[in-house]
């Protein structure tokens, strides 16, 4: 089959890569950060490295929506939650998509695959969610963290019913891509199950600036994940959503994650210190939104919310305020 990846960073570089060495099915990749598309041209392809050794450049092609010609079995999508619409509206204009073709995401955070079921036929969507730890260090350089052979995702269909041929040949493709796929029968309670667990770790790990292995050093990790996830579970209980998952199976799971992606800052934290929005929304705020529709008030997950975007908002005086205080420690001295 041929894919084509729709988001050109850190995790759409990782799935392409490893479809394109593993399986030797064709890969190309839009884009439309400019910056990104311009360096993967000008070096010949993307530098990746893993756990920060060997680094090297493996050739890929990429393209502009508006300079794209092929027509993949399968799109990949891989943008962050906000810029979503924009970029599929961006390439429905460019007549890239078709009626024939499968669609694949697996985004952290809730709203996505209404978006692209705006584009593409509901039978044709699967959906996925993915604990493979990747940074975006620079345009057209990633950092693949974890071990070869530490990739977990999920994937089902969004129609609920079973897999059909191509869903089954994008899993085999993904097998042996080594992203090591599990077929999960519900999306939604696979969906939630990993949301719930970026509402911990990806939040947290953003505040306070930390890697996921800093974040467990702290002797507090489990209660404050447990109260997270009681919030949650609870409003998805009351909403209906059977969870892939168990409570106390997410609290292990943050535990054995965060030591297994230690040196992973989660990917909410890279736009946060790039100053970019998070997908905090699509996350904490999901849970919370989720919960008030169904006469629950999460309201850890409120408080959160605000506390991330407090500190999106906060960015603006760092500058600000450390020339402050070294003038008045100037002063003093
Ligand atoms: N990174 C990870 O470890 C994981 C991420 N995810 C999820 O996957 C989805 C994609 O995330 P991820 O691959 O991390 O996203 P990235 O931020 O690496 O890339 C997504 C897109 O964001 C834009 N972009 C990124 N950095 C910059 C920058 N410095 N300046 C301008 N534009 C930039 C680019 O396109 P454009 O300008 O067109 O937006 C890029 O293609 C998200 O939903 C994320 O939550 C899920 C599991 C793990
Ligand atoms: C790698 C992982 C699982 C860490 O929370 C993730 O989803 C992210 O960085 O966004």
């Amino acid at each position: 089959m041929n894919y084509a990846v729709l988001g050109a960073g850190a995790m759409g570089y990782r799935y392409g890569v490893m479809l394109q060495e593993n399986t030797g099915a064709k890969v190309d990749f839009v884009d439309t950060w400019e910056e990104n598309v311009e360096k993967a041209h000008q070096q010949g392809g993307v530098s990746v490295a893993r756990d920060h050794q060997n680094r090297r450049v493996i050739p890929v092609n990429v393209y502009y929506p508006e300079n794209y010609k092929g027509h993949p079995d399968v799109w990949i999508v891989f943008l962050k939650q906000m810029k979503l619409q924009e970029t599929m509206e961006r390439c429905s204009k460019a007549g890239i998509f078709h009626q024939d073709q499968y669609v694949f995401s697996a985004m952290n955070g809730m709203g996505h695959f209404e978006k692209i079921a705006e584009y593409f036929p509901k039978d044709q969507i699967v959906c996925g969610t993915a604990m493979i730890a990747t940074r975006m260090d620079g345009p057209a350089n990633v950092d693949f963290m974890g071990a070869k052979g530490s990739e977990q995702m999920h994937y089902a269909t969004y129609n609920g019913k079973a897999a059909d041929q191509t869903v089954k040949a994008i899993g085999a493709d993904f097998k042996k891509a080594g992203l090591g796929p599990v077929f999960a029968d519900d999306y939604m309670g696979m969906c939630m199950a990993k949301v719930v667990f970026n509402a911990v770790v990806n939040t947290l790990c953003t505040m306070f600036e930390i890697q996921m292995g800093q974040f467990v050093e702290y002797p507090g990790v489990k209660d404050m994940a447990k109260q997270l996830f009681d919030e949650a579970f609870d409003a998805c209980d009351r909403a209906g959503i059977k969870m892939i998952t168990t409570r106390q199976a997410e609290v292990e799971s943050v535990i054995t994650v965060s030591h297994q992606y230690k040196y992973h800052y989660p990917s909410m934290y890279q736009d946060f210190s790039k100053g970019r929005p998070t997908e905090v929304d699509y996350i904490n705020g999901y849970i919370a939104k989720l919960g008030r529709e169904n006469d629950y008030v999460c309201r850890t997950h409120e408080f959160v919310t605000h506390e991330v975007h407090l500190a999106e908002m906060m960015r603006k005086y760092r500058k600000q305020n450390q020339e402050q205080e070294k003038k008045i420690a100037e002063m003093v001295k």
